[in-house]
Formats: C-alpha cells, sequence, structure tokens
C-alpha cells in the first residue's frame, strides 16, 4: 500500500528546476527525504499538500490527486513548516485550539485535543505563556502540535531540527519515531542531516537536485555495506594478507584493518587467521557504513 506516490513530478521556477521529473512512492511508516539544502525537499511538500502546483507529471497522496483534491489531502495530513511562522503574542494552547477548530472540531473537542497534543510533544505549564518567549525547541513543539492537532493519517515534517542543540534534536527525533510507532502515523520527515534519518525512518529518499538519487528501506542502506574492524598488536600485515587470500575484502585503516562483512564466514575468517598467525587480537569490531558515506557515494556517482 502506497501512503503517496509521484510519477515525473517536476517544478520548474523561472531560474530553476526545484523538483525535476520526480518519480518516488512512500509507504506506511517513517520516511526520511534528504538533500542538501536547495535540493526540493520542501517544494515537493508543498505540491504534495496541493499548495504548490506541480509543473508536470502527477502525484497522489492518501490516493488522492495533488492537483483536484488538495483541500481533502490537507483535511488528512498534518504539515509541519520549516520556517518559523507562529504567532509571537499568543499562548500555544490558543493557537493549537484556534488550528484544531479551523479543521472542524468543536470549542471542547479543540480544548481537549489541543491539551493532548500538547503533552504529548512535551509542552507542560509554559503552554499558556505566549509563543514569542519561547525557545526555538518549544517553537518546534508547538510547531508539531499543531501538524498533529486534527487527528492526520499522515504528516509532513519539514525539517523538525531546524535550530536545535544537540539535547533538543536527540528529544525531538524520539518524539518523531514514538508519533510513527505508537501513534500509529505515517511521516515525511524531511533533513540534510542524513545521520539523524538513520535512527528513526524505516525508509530513506534522497534527492539531490530535484532528483531522485534513491529510494531505499533503511536496512538497505546499512546491511550492503557492514564491516568488521580488526585491531591485532603486531602482525597487520600478514593478517591482511591472510584473509585476502582467503577471499576477504579488507582496507588497511591505521593500525587497523576493516574487512567487509561476506557472511558468517568472515568472522570464522579472522578467528581462524589469528589463531593461525599466532596473534593477539585486541578489537573485534562490527560496524556499518552510515547513510553519509551511501550518499557520499551516491552524490559522486561511485
Ligand atoms: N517560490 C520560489 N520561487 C523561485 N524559486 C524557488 C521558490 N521556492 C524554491 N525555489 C528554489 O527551488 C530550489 C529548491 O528549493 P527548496 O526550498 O524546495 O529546497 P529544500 O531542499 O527544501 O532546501 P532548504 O532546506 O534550504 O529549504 C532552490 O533553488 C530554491 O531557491
Amino acid at each position: 500500500m502506497h501512503i503517496l506516490a509521484t510519477e515525473g513530478l517536476t517544478k520548474r521556477f523561472p531560474t530553476v528546476t526545484a523538483v525535476d521529473a520526480l518519480t518516488v512512492t512512500v509507504g506506511p511508516g517513517v520516511t526520511g527525504l534528504v538533500g542538501a539544502n536547495g535540493a526540493g525537499k520542501s517544494t515537493l511538500i508543498k505540491m504534495l499538500l496541493g499548495l504548490l502546483p506541480p509543473s508536470g507529471g502527477a502525484a497522489r497522496v492518501l490516493d488522492l490527486d495533488v492537483t483536484a483534491q488538495g483541500a481533502e489531502i490537507r483535511r488528512l495530513v498534518g504539515y509541519m513548516p520549516e520556517h518559523e511562522c507562529l504567532p509571537p503574542d499568543v499562548s500555544a494552547t490558543e493557537l493549537v485550539v484556534h488550528l484544531a477548530q479551523m479543521s472542524g472540531l468543536p470549542r471542547t473537542a479543540a480544548r481537549e485535543r489541543a491539551a493532548d497534543v500538547l503533552r504529548h510533544v512535551g509542552l507542560a505549564e509554559e503552554r499558556y505563556r505566549a509563543v514569542g518567549g519561547y525557545s526555538t525547541g518549544m517553537k518546534q513543539r508547538v510547531k508539531l502540535a499543531q501538524a498533529l492537532v486534527h487527528d492526520p493519517k499522515l504528516i509532513f515534517l519539514d525539517e523538525p531540527t531546524n535550530g536545535l542543540d544537540p539535547r533538543g534534536r536527540d528529544e525531538m527525533l524520539t518524539l518523531i519515531r514514538r508519533i510513527g510507532t505508537e501513534f500509529g502515523i505515517s511521516v515525511l520527515v524531511t533533513s540534510h542531516l542524513l545521520g539523524e534519518l538513520e535512527r528513526i525512518c524505516d525508509h530513506v529518499i534522497v534527492i539531490d537536485g530535484g532528483r531522485l538519487l534513491r529510494s531505499s528501506a533503511i536496512g538497505e542502506y546499512t546491511q550492503a555495506t557492514q564491516t568488521v574492524t580488526v585491531e591485532v598488536d603486531e602482525g597487520l600485515e600478514p593478517l591482511a594478507d591472510r584473509l585476502t587470500a582467503d577471499g576477504q575484502t579488507v582496507s588497511q585503516q591505521g593500525r587497523m584493518l576493516v574487512v567487509k562483512v561476506l557472511g558468517p564466514e568472515t568472522f570464522d575468517a579472522i578467528r581462524d587467521a589469528t589463531v593461525d598467525l599466532d596473534l593477539c587480537l585486541i578489537r573485534l569490531e562490527q560496524g556499518r557504513h552510515r547513510i553519509e558515506d551511501v550518499f557520499r557515494e551516491e552524490v559522486a556517482g561511485v
């Protein structure tokens, strides 16, 4: 089942093609949309919400057409915009209640629902204070709360960790993962910080210059490139030679060997080689390539 699907989706501005013939599908769960600044992430989201008309191609969100059924899509989808857009002189409670009512909830239900979502995003007593005095982290939480208040089936989060310190970023990422798992709401989250998405996404789409570079389950980014780092007190070169002769893929990094994991036999080969060569094993550590590495390889055309 697809949550959304695009087919040759294109957005041309006078001087730049922001989204360029993008064909991609997104399933349920937490999906990351990764790309450098200017890659076309925000433009794509605005088209998916029916806020910006495509120059070409087509897209469906929750099986609704973005060109003809934008209002219906926005009823079912929550949106956390990238830029600061909160009125400074109202409280988080007033704002979120107001937006809940705009989404069609009666006043009492809107108040209850707003209190629930503000609690879920971690805003306690401060929710009665004016938003203008909030920290960036608190503002991001208000933006997230308003995206959730009308009980959407899917939310688009545009750079939700922007401007947050490491702790704030960590908390926001944990919250997003919870929304995807405990609340069962599908999430499309954008970031230019690739490492962040590794932690919370089931699937990652990478775009560059408006074009699709890659769309894969998170496991496919990492499992295919698993490595193991081996450190011995001495005898690194004989060990490398022996492992290479055994058919392993080995590279030397400083005082360590990085061996590509081909399967369980790689670990057997390392064990047998260290025993046979009478080496003292100091470290054997399984490592994964991070999404960053894969992205770099894709961009470099490797
Ligand atoms: N309304 C617009 N008019 C003209 N050009 C635009 C407009 N909106 C976006 N662009 C251009 O389209 C390209 C993609 O912008 P977009 O905001 O979608 O990228 P992004 O991946 O979201 O990056 P960022 O994280 O910096 O917002 C950029 O070159 C941008 O300057």
